[in-house]
């Protein structure tokens, strides 16, 4: 991968998504994600995101979109919007800025770096685009008057890519802006080199956009199913520590580290989806180090291990199992604990509990079992 830390990527998501109708297109769900969210993932490697936003919708930017970007309200026009996002940048030392749609969520790394290495290599300016492949037709009264020639003609897409202070200075000389950048660099006197752009990468424009990105990411959709089981036994002590709560009881978990019956397991259950082995492969118990160890620890490994993959949780589920102590009492903190350390939203753990009736070592007072099952996607 190039050397980014001279870039900035501007995300345009202050249109209103007219031809499309409905809500606007970039805050609504495309297979569990936003499109914004979507479109500023895409860019998660560079150092500057500015995301451009109707003044009418900064609130739920603020809850909804995390990561360090940079919000900026945008204006009535595409144009005035990327005006605004290049604004923020003048001065700020940065040399190539990529201005990417936030309405094309499904851009690949390849497009991007496509894009990128041109810039690198002293381009002023470069962006992504397909030949068209289909026949051109005119027509009037929805009859076809005449062939029109595909030679040399393409489809653009973004990110559009340019040296900041060459397309500041455009969108300064030509205020009445245009339909898009590269056509702006062009009036101001700039070559632009054309990259290889990807049928996926589609804008979303009308409803059926949707469909279609929703059984492409479909046919991408990577999603993993883990498992994890684990015990441990009691002995004489004043509390038990379980999904990262500490209680007050009348014995203690035995173990090397903390014991933590309920988060040993749902580790287990990542570390089991992505082939991963168990904690003891990552954690040798062998090792005096995380003797006494708090298990978040544990589970906050996996869940960035999940994420340097390029997946996210989708969901976990924790039941322990034991006549005592009650869990009812302590499942929410558990639940939010357990979130907190993984950086997802509580509302995707569960944590629930169970007796064995009595019967075997839970039963009888011996021990605490604890199964888990995490599922994660990728796409
Ligand atoms: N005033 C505007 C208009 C558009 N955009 C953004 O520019 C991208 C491409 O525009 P388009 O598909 O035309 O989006 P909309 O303007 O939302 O759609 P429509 O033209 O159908 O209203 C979108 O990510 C859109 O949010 C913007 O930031 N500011
Ligand atoms: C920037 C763009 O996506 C290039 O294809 C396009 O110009 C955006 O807007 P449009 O109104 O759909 O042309």
């Amino acid at each position: 991968m190039q050397d980014l830390s001279q870039f900035a990527v501007i995300i345009t998501a202050a249109g209103r998504g007219s031809r499309m109708g409905g809500p606007p297109k970039q805050w609504r769900d495309l297979n569990g994600k936003s499109v914004l969210a979507r479109s500023i993932a895409a860019f998660a490697q560079f150092p500057r995101i500015i995301v451009v936003l109707s003044p009418d919708d900064m609130g739920r930017a603020i809850d909804e979109l995390s990561g360090p970007v940079t919000l900026v309200a945008g204006g009535a026009t595409r144009s005035d919007s990327v005006r605004a996002g290049l604004e923020v940048l003048d001065g700020s030392g940065i040399r190539h800025v990529l201005i990417h749609d936030g309405a094309r969520p499904l851009v690949s790394p390849q497009v991007i770096a496509g894009v990128v290495s041109a810039l690198a290599q002293g381009a002023d300016a470069a962006a992504p685009a397909l030949p068209v492949s289909d026949a051109l037709w005119r027509s009037e009264d929805g009859r076809v008057t005449g062939l029109q020639s595909r030679d040399g003609l393409f489809r653009a897409q973004t990110p559009q890519g340019f040296s900041l202070d060459a397309i500041l200075a455009a969108h300064r000389a030509f205020p009445e802006g245009a339909a898009d950048d590269v056509e702006l660099a062009r009036r101001a006197g700039h070559e632009v080199v054309i990259t290889a752009g990807a049928e996926d990468n589609l804008k979303l424009t009308y409803g059926p956009d949707f469909d279609r990105a929703r059984r492409i990411l479909g046919d991408a959709m990577d999603i993993r199913l883990g498992n994890g089981f684990d015990v441990h036994a009691f002995e004489d002590g004043d509390h038990v520590t379980l999904c990262g709560v500490r209680i007050a009881h009348d014995r203690t978990l035995k173990g090397h580290s903390d014991a933590d019956v309920g988060m040993h397991a749902l580790t287990d259950a990542i570390y089991g989806a992505l082939a991963e082995g168990d904690i003891g492969r990552h954690f040798p118990p062998s090792d005096p180090q995380w003797k006494g160890a708090d298990s978040a620890v544990f589970l906050a490994h996996a869940g960035d291990l999940a994420r340097s993959r390029g997946f996210s949780i989708g969901n976990a589920d924790v039941t322990l199992i034991c006549e005592a102590p009650k869990i009812g009492p302590h499942a929410g903190d558990m639940q939010s604990r357990l979130a907190e350390i993984l950086g997802i939203e509580a509302a995707r753990i569960s944590v629930k509990a169970t007796t064995s009736e009595r019967l075997g070592f839970t039963g009888r007072g011996e021990g605490i079992a604890a199964i888990a099952t995490a599922t994660l996607m990728k796409g």
